[in-house]
């Protein structure tokens, strides 16, 4: 039996200010700092040790995975940061407040931009600035792995090369695997290794900061999952999540 670890990175800036993120590199806020550490903590008293880690190249996840390694005194482990983890990716809507796009275009229209299965939220022009070919950190990105958008659909297709050629068989070969990413990169994850439909994936939501724990067969067939910690702490922080997106 394998165990894997995912942690969704904690709170940010943008998660308190409400506002849409994606591939905004935006930083964790003060309690989003703390409840990475605590990741770590609780980690640590479970017993965790891990021989490898991977992260988006945002520095949310990338700060997550840092401050919750410190506090199991295992910083030192190699970290593999990849684009493919990166959260999805959310077009127009990066910048704008959940609550007022909720306002203006209707709460039901925004949760389908937010949880629809396959379909995006509006695109960005390719010379907006927050286009991510104008970011040198993807400057290796063929034109057509550079989203302007993304549905969930788009981010488990780019995610998936990254889990079968590298995760995957990094997890078979018997080492222990933290994954430190985002709420619909670690949804469609878990789309893909619980093998949930496309019209169930709408009512999930993963919480900041929650460390939840996969354990795996020989053949990665998921056995159970949890999550790490005050269990209706971490349901209501889901419920929240879900709650983003309702008009003020
Ligand atoms: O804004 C985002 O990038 C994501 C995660 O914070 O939000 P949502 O939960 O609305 O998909």
């Amino acid at each position: 039996m394998y165990k894997l670890v995912l942690l969704r990175h904690g709170e940010s800036d943008w998660n308190k200010q409400n506002r849409f993120t994606g591939w905004t590199d935006v930083d964790l806020s003060e309690q989003g700092i703390q409840e990475a550490a605590e990741a770590g903590r609780l980690m640590k008293e479970e017993g965790f040790v891990f021989d490898i880690a991977y992260t988006s190249v945002l520095k949310r996840a990338i700060n997550t995975l840092h401050l919750a390694l410190n506090a199991m005194d295992q910083v030192w482990i190699p970290v593999e940061k990849s684009w493919r983890l990166n959260e999805r990716h959310y077009g127009a809507l990066q910048g704008l407040n959940k609550a007022e796009t909720a306002e203006q275009h209707g709460e039901e229209k925004v949760k389908i931009w937010r949880r629809s299965y396959d379909t995006p939220p509006p695109a960005l022009e390719t010379s907006d600035e927050r286009h991510p070919g104008h970011d040198p950190r993807y400057a290796d990105l063929s034109e057509a792995e550079l989203p302007r958008t993304e549905c969930l659909k788009d981010t488990v297709e780019r995610f998936l090369p990254l889990w079968h050629d590298t995760i995957a068989p990094t997890i078979r070969s018997g080492k222990r695997v933290v994954i430190a990413a985002h709420g619909n990169s670690l949804r469609a994850l878990v789309k893909y290794l619980d093998n949930i439909s496309d019209d169930e994936i709408i009512g999930l939501n993963i919480p900041t900061g929650s460390p939840l724990v996969y354990e795996l067969d020989a053949d990665l067939k998921p056995l159970r999952n949890y999550y790490l910690g005050d269990q209706e702490a971490i349901a209501a922080k889901a419920n929240a999540v879900a709650s983003q997106g309702k008009s003020g």
